[in-house]
């Protein structure tokens, strides 16, 4: 059975070291607050991107979810697991502890 694993910030950040744009963020929260600030190279995903985004990205690599506070991905990881990406992890703490990290 396909599922998610938990990524704790230094985790992504070694990830995003080793394996640079091979890593696909997806960031689940609304679009002002990703436009407000988000992680580099990370996607906004809403229901209305949701189809095209499954369609068009390689399964293959690695997709990091992203929320406000790492609860509601780990519901959206597990949906896109399902929907076959092979690797697919909850961001623990969400955008607000990628954010702490980087201030
Ligand atoms: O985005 S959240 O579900 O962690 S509050």
């Amino acid at each position: 059975m396909s599922s998610f694993k938990h990524l704790s910030v230094n985790e992504l950040i070694h990830m995003r070291a080793d394996h640079g744009d091979q890593v696909q963020i997806a960031d689940i929260r609304d679009a002002q607050s990703y436009g407000s600030s988000h992680i580099e190279g990370s996607v906004n995903l809403s229901n209305e991107n949701l189809a095209r985004f499954i369609a068009e990205s390689d399964m293959d690599k690695p997709l990091v979810v992203v929320c406000y506070h790492g609860i509601s991905s780990q519901n959206a990881a597990a949906y896109l697991a399902e929907q076959g990406f092979d690797q697919v992890f909850s961001l623990d703490g969400g955008y607000s502890a990628w954010h702490l990290a980087h201030i």
